[in-house]
């Protein structure tokens, strides 16, 4: 691989003799990992490719899943490079808590935390791009999220609103790249020398606003995917002298992950608490992961959170829906109706009165005159709430995601059904006797055939 002059020569001032293998493994092979999702079922072919098992997390694997599988559709695994799992694990959320990513898109760690929540507690998840917040809200939908509002806002305009209010802190931060040389190879086109300062000004920003919104003994994981000190060490060296209520709390290391380097900063021993994964070391791209604990003290008041909106005919139109599907426990949810949109918004969240929300939380469904019709979302994250569901066979579940109506072997109460494949839920069908009438949503579909959509 063709690296930049001034890089080669950073690294080998930075590394000396170790320089060799790191410079080398840029022209190995990059190595590919996908997350099971916990929360849903693992299907034959889900078992049959997890004989990798990544020593540091219990739900990840080396190997590579297709991304029109019936099971990466249905939010049961999730394709992520094997580093990158890293960054989950060390943020792992507890039970019930509130956690805020604050550079979420597309979602990699944000689909990880949700693993760890169970559907307990709030994840706000954040994206400042309004074209990259889209494919946020597919993974969120995909991995069933109930307990979760997804915000399209600038780090101030969140802490305005949401001081001292989260338990953990997702800082994935926008960031040179270089450790995804190896991976995207156009990514190297954007680096020069002065770029790792560049970004390092735009992550003090962003940890600027961060650290406004962590509770009292709450916990700020801050990554990124590059070598560069300026945006590592560095960074984590100015956040200690800056905000000294924060401390770093001690990662393990396994698996070829790497202390972090004082050395590259003010030479702060504690600064080797946090991890380096170097390609030449591990199994995977470069990070650099911090975790910091808060010792502050400082209480906010609380705010007010959400409340219902619903009219009493659209109250009873959902509960006619909820008595035909056996819909028993939606529990920690508010409804909300957007227009003709239905959403249960989690009853953690506070009103927001300045911050552009993309989604209040997941779409129920839509009504129309006279009716309510269940969504897509809702379908995905139907497990445990009680519906109504049929189970349809791998071939079926190829003509549903072509957009086709198709007959199952008996019939069936007429109405909307959860539609089951392998023991995951993939959307809504309205059966009629034995046709199931199709609601799979017009933009996701494509011609399945059982070599393309193969796991
Ligand atoms: C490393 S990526 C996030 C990857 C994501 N966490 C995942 O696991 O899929 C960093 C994100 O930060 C966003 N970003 C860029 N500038 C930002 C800023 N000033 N404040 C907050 N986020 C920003 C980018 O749009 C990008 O989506």
């Amino acid at each position: 691989m063709q690296l930049p002059a001034a890089f080669i020569q950073k690294y080998q001032d930075l590394l000396g003799d170790e320089a060799l293998a790191f410079l080398a493994a840029f022209d190995g092979p990059v190595e590919k990992g996908f997350r099971v999702n916990p929360n849903k079922a693992t299907t034959a072919a889900m078992h049959a490719k997890m004989d990798a098992p990544i020593a540091y997390s219990p739900i990840g694997y080396y190997g590579k899943v297709n991304g029109n599988a019936l099971e990466h559709l249905a939010g049961a695994v999730y394709s992520q490079e094997p580093s990158a799992m890293t960054v989950g694990e060390f943020a792992k959320p507890e039970l019930g808590e509130r956690v805020l990513d604050l550079c979420a898109a597309p979602g990699g760690k944000t689909t990880h935390l949700l693993s760890y929540l169970q559907q307990t507690g709030l994840l706000v998840t954040n994206e400042i791009n309004p074209k990259r917040v889209t494919a946020l809200g597919d993974n969120v939908e995909r991995y069933a999220a109930r307990n979760t509002v997804i915000t399209n806002a600038t780090p101030a305009a969140l802490a305005k609103e949401l001081p001292g209010f989260f338990d953990r802190i997702l800082v994935d931060a926008p960031c040179s790249g270089e450790g995804m040389f190896r991976k995207d190879h156009d990514a190297i086109q954007y680096w020069t020398p002065d770029y790792p300062a560049e970004c390092a000004t735009r992550q003090r920003e962003i940890l600027t606003e961060a650290v406004k919104m962590l509770k009292p003994g709450g916990h700020l994981i801050y990554s990124t995917c590059t070598f560069a000190p300026e945006e590592d060490e560095q960074m984590m060296a100015w956040l200690l002298a800056t905000y000294p209520e924060f401390e770093l709390e001690a990662l393990p290391k396994t698996a070829g992950i790497a202390d972090a380097r004082p050395e590259w900063a003010d030479g702060n021993p504690e600064l080797a608490k946090a991890a380096r994964l170097f390609p030449h070391l591990m199994r995977g791209e470069g990070h650099f992961i911090a975790k910091l604990h808060y010792r502050g003290t400082d209480t906010v008041k609380a705010k007010k959170v959400v409340r219902e909106q619903l009219s009493a005919p659209q109250r009873q139109l959902w509960q006619a829906f909820e008595r035909q599907q056996g819909l028993t426990s939606l529990s920690g949810l508010v409804l909300q109706a957007h227009g003709d949109q239905l959403y249960g918004v989690p009853e953690l969240m506070p009103v927001l009165r300045k911050v552009k929300v993309f989604r209040p939380g997941i779409l129920l469904g839509t009504f129309k005159k006279n009716r309510f019709e269940p969504s897509y979302a809702l379908a995905l994250a139907s497990d445990g709430l009680g519906m109504t569901t049929v189970s349809i066979s791998r071939d079926q579940w190829q003509q549903y995601v072509h957009g086709e109506t198709f007959d199952l072997a008996t019939s069936a109460e007429t109405g909307f059904h959860v539609l089951v494949c392998d023991g995951l839920p993939v959307g809504y069908g309205k059966i009629v006797g034995k046709t199931v009438k199709n609601f799979f949503p017009k933009g996701l579909r494509f011609l399945a055939t059982p070599e393309n959509t193969e796991l």
